[in-house]
């Protein structure tokens, strides 16, 4: 596994308000990593320390292999050209088209601009280029942000809080057109507190809580082990939650003999229902 961020140990601090203590992971290059945990956690802070807009109180962040608080000019600018950042506030030019505003962009930082073509491809907004921004829909407003942030092609992908404030239909496509993009090599780094996006989409999970990661595994892995091994038989007599084990395997092959078994489920936690066991705090 290529590790392309690295977290050692890392903590910080706003005068005397603690953020981040004690953290540390590593995300691999490919992998979609989600960050989980309510608003005040710690999210957005471990999000601008790693795409260097902020340094941590102590310990060690990196990022391609680079020490982020001893990079020099020339690595940071390379930092910032394998990374794309995309937050729920990031703004467009209202007045402009979609086309203009990914021009503008291009010129700033001296991308090609055949780069729009391929971006708008990505995100599912070819139809709409020529369209001004302020005629859009939240959802595909957050659609160019993405295109914007994927213009450079960087190769590792910041989502802080991406779908917050889209409606369902919105959410998916933004999902979709990330899922792609993973597919095709881009590594993503997501944080949320929507437990359904981060189930939907990460390959791991952190649960954040209080500046602290609380667990650290991909969706199954934490069903698992947090799961109370219990299971749900629906049959003809009524509906029983039983602990898996011998007695329940008997009563269940009597109910399927004599016809009387309707339908077994086994009781998984949410994600939710792991958070809430582990830190006794909920993700809202
Ligand atoms: N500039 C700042 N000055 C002082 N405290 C801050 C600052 N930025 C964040 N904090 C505090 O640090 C803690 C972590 O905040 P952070 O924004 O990283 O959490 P978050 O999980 O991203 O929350 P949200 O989802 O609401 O954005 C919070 O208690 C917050 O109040």
């Amino acid at each position: 596994m290529t590790s392309i961020i690295q977290i050692q140990n890392v903590a910080k601090a706003y005068g005397n308000k603690t953020a981040l203590q004690q953290l540390n992971f590593e995300v691999a290059q490919g992998e979609i990593f989600g960050m989980l945990g309510p608003s005040g956690s710690g999210k957005t802070t471990t999000v601008k320390i790693l795409t260097a807009q902020l340094l941590p109180s102590s310990g060690h962040a990196s990022v391609f292999g680079v020490d982020l608080a001893k990079m020099t000019e020339a690595e940071r600018h390379n930092h910032m050209r394998q990374i794309g950042i995309l937050t729920d506030n990031s703004a467009l030019y209202e007045r402009l088209t979609i086309q203009d505003n990914l021009e503008l962009f291009c010129k700033l930082y001296g991308i090609h601009t055949k780069q729009i073509a391929t971006v708008l491809e990505q995100v599912n907004l070819s139809s709409e280029r020529k369209t001004t921004v302020k005629s859009l829909s939240k959802g595909m407003k957050q659609r160019v942000t993405l295109a914007r942030a994927l213009l450079h092609e960087p190769r590792l992908l910041f989502l802080d809080e991406p779908t917050s404030a889209l409606d369902p239909t919105n959410t998916r496509n933004i999902h979709e057109s990330l899922r792609q993009l993973n597919k095709a090599g881009t590594t993503i780094f997501l944080s949320t507190h929507d437990m359904e996006e981060a189930e939907a989409l990460c390959d791991r999970i952190a649960f954040l809580h209080q500046g602290r990661i609380a667990a650290l595994d991909t969706p199954q892995q934490l069903r698992l082990t947090y799961s109370d091994n219990s299971v749900t038989v629906s049959t003809t007599e009524g509906c029983y939650h039983l602990t898996q084990n011998e007695e329940t395997a008997k009563r269940i092959y009597e109910w399927m003999s004599q016809g009387n078994l309707k339908s077994i489920h086994s009781n998984e936690p949410t994600l939710s229902d792991i958070f809430i066991t582990l830190t006794g705090g909920t993700l809202k």
